[in-house]
């Protein structure tokens, strides 16, 4: 099977290495320094899970020329999806399967209106892993409990493909045959902790028990998850108490890779996260105060 990994950083850098390492036909694209590391050196995965050393990748930062794919894996931050859209599409055919793992819901429409809804398998991945340092990806914690469906619901056989070769890799990824509240559920939590993690500097778990943050945390969830409903997707109300449970038992170092980025000095993509909640509310007629303080708070950090 041949895979792309269309931004081959933290998340595509962990999924393409073990994908890789597992045996598939892997095609990283990505650029700057870490292209050249990778070009020259391979790509190394540093994980509690067990490190791996690719001592040769194929990596490219332009894809003219290549094989078409079975699989775009594409995962650039929000800033850079219409470029990479563009970039893919010599190595997009008409079955090969682009799989969206990028935080936000906006990413999956520019993917859509370009190849068809057909080509776009959504994606959502709790996966952590950065970019440690050019060449070397850092598997934060152990998880990488991902799912993954088809734009129309189908339990496809390509898709089964891609959830048997994701497990072979030592990935924890299911197929679903209702993707779209998945992932909203995931953004619902994401444009939340993202915002609360980088604008605190706290890790989750501080945020999940401080009762009063944690009001403030759900109460802009009810704001996404109003949107959400005004986009047509039912987001189960049992959301609440998951995430309460999730963020109270979290690694206490746990922050998002938004929070991560800023710590760092990077460009943070909350255009795309809280900045979304804000632009579709207002086009939505749905009012969310809180995650338009988040994204006017955040904006002179945003890529
Ligand atoms: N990291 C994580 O743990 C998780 C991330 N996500 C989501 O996945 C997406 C990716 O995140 P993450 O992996 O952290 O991001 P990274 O910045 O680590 O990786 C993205 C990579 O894509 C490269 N890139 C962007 N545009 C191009 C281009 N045109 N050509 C070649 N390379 C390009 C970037 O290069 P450069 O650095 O030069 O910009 C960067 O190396 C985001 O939407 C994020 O929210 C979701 C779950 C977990
Ligand atoms: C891994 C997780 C879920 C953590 O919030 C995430 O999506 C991110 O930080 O980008």
């Amino acid at each position: 099977m041949r895979i792309v990994i269309m931004g081959s950083g933290g998340l595509g850098g962990l999924f393409g290495g073990l994908l890789a390492q597992a045996g598939a036909e892997v095609m990283f694209i990505a650029r700057g320094d870490h292209l050249q590391a990778m070009q020259t050196s391979g790509l190394k995965i540093m994980s509690q899970t067990g490190d791996v050393a690719l001592s040769s990748v194929h990596a490219v930062d332009d894809p003219t020329g290549e094989s078409v794919a079975d699989f775009v894996i594409f995962t650039v931050k929000g800033a850079d999806t219409r470029a990479a859209c563009e970039l893919i599409a010599p190595i997009v055919g008409p079955k090969t399967g682009i799989i969206c793992f990028q935080n936000g819901i906006e990413g999956i429409d520019i993917l859509a209106d370009r190849y068809g809804t057909g080509a776009v398998l959504p994606g959502a991945t709790f996966a952590l892993a950065m970019i440690e340092k050019p060449g070397v990806i850092r598997h934060v914690g152990a998880g990488s409990q991902t799912t993954v469906g088809e734009w129309n619901g189908e339990m496809s056989s390509r898709l089964e493909a891609f959830v048997t070769l994701t497990k072979k890799a030592g990935l924890d990824v299911n197929g679903s045959d209702d993707i779209h509240p998945v992932i909203w559920s995931k953004f619902v939590a994401f444009a939340t902790f993202s915002s609360l993690t980088s604008l605190t500097r706290l890790p989750l778990r501080t945020i999940g028990t401080t009762p009063e943050t944690l009001q403030l945390a759900f109460d802009a969830m009810a704001e996404v998850i109003a949107v959400a409903d005004a986009r047509g997707i039912k987001v189960p109300a049992q959301i609440f108490e998951d995430i309460k449970e999730f963020v109270q038992n979290v690694d206490p170092a746990w922050k998002t890779s938004m929070a991560n980025d800023l710590a760092a000095g990077k460009a943070i993509e909350s255009d795309s996260i809280c900045g979304s909640v804000h632009r579709l509310g207002q086009e939505l007629g749905v009012p969310t105060p809180i995650n338009t303080v988040f994204y006017r708070a955040l904006k002179p950090f945003a890529a």
